[in-house]
């Protein structure tokens, strides 16, 4: 990886809009990235691919201005030279093997020793083992490995990594998730999008959140789940004291409403975080037993349309 080539952020978006058509899929939006990995985070059709194509110079603004390394992706095909994409689509060619996929994009980005620039890309993206088998029969993990191992192999100083886990097994996950923090922590600007915030907080020491092509929030997986702490929450508790223990929590004011079912107390609270820090402590006072216990509806739409309630004006 060669040295930045500009003072300023690596990556920034300003004021950027794009429409297609009726359709507005982003708007006004504005951030800059630095070096480390970098969470988008939106429900389907929030706007991460079209951000995410904006940079890769795939389309351009309606408005507004992209810059990569200072230079505008759509016009300035050095740019190229330094960023390095993994597209939401597949499109490799079946009938190459790894290491031809990954040598063909070697030589487009003018690499001077494409053949050891891919060998070191597949090692990195465990797939040295398969590297001379077609694509064509490789499993959609691998397949996204392939893509990873292209994007890499020009050691690029920038990554856009669209959805990247997708198709991944829990293992193959964990192992990518690694990667991906092992290449932001080299000093690579990684952007990397996703639908799922408990992952894409493991892979993010920060986080961009859009809702509906609008950027609500950005900060840390913590300040973001902060944003959401005030909001009210459906909790479900596994226990054999469900009873016991709704009691004591509603007559402490810690949450404002009980169900229980047989051994399964469901609360509602306002202040979850509170909650997390009495609820242990009170099993013990009462020598009961607490198994599990989970958020409900904490789906992304939840989260979603808490964050664009509760977010407007916070980092914007
Ligand atoms: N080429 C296109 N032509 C027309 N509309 C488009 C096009 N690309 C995206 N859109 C629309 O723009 C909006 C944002 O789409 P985008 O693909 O960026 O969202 P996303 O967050 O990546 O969603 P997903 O997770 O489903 O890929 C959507 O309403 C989508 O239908």
């Amino acid at each position: 990886m060669s040295t930045p080539t500009t003072s300023s952020s690596p990556v920034e978006f300003s004021h950027v809009s794009k429409w297609y058509g009726d359709t507005v899929a982003l708007s006004d939006v504005s951030f800059a990235l630095r070096p480390g990995v970098t969470g988008l985070l939106g429900h389907n059709g929030a706007g991460k691919s079209t951000s995410l194509s904006l940079l890769a110079g795939y389309t351009g603004p309606s408005q507004g201005s992209v810059r990569v390394l200072g230079k505008d992706p759509r016009t300035d095909p050095s740019v190229h030279e330094q960023l390095g994409v993994v597209p939401d689509g597949d499109g490799l060619w079946p009938f190459l093997t790894a290491r031809q996929t990954v040598e063909m994009l070697a030589s487009q980005r003018r690499v001077k020793d494409p053949a050891a620039a891919a060998v070191t890309a597949l090692e990195r993206v465990g797939l040295t083992g398969s590297a001379d088998r077609k694509v064509n029969g490789f499993s959609k993990g691998m397949r996204q490995r392939v893509k990873l191992a292209q994007a890499l192999a020009h050691d690029p100083q920038v990554l856009i990594l669209d959805e990247p886990l997708n198709g991944l097994d829990p293992a193959q996950r964990r192992a990518d998730v690694e990667l991906i923090r092992r290449l932001g922590g080299e000093g690579r600007t990684v952007l990397v999008s996703s639908h799922v915030l408990t992952e894409v907080e493991r892979m993010a020491d920060r986080l961009l959140v859009v809702v509906n092509g609008r950027l609500v929030a950005e900060g840390t997986g913590a300040g973001i789940r902060d944003l959401m702490t005030d909001r009210p929450r459906s909790i479900r508790i596994r226990t054999p004291a469900a009873r016991e223990l709704g009691g004591r929590l509603l007559a402490e004011g810690v949450v404002h409403g009980v169900e229980i079912e047989e051994d399964v107390l469901v609360v509602q609270t306002l202040q979850a975080l509170a909650l997390a820090g009495r609820l242990p402590r009170l099993a013990r006072e009462l020598d009961v037993l607490v198994h599990r216990v989970e958020p409900q509806g904490e789906d992304l739409e939840s989260v979603f349309s808490a964050l664009t309630s509760s977010a407007r004006g916070v980092g914007r």
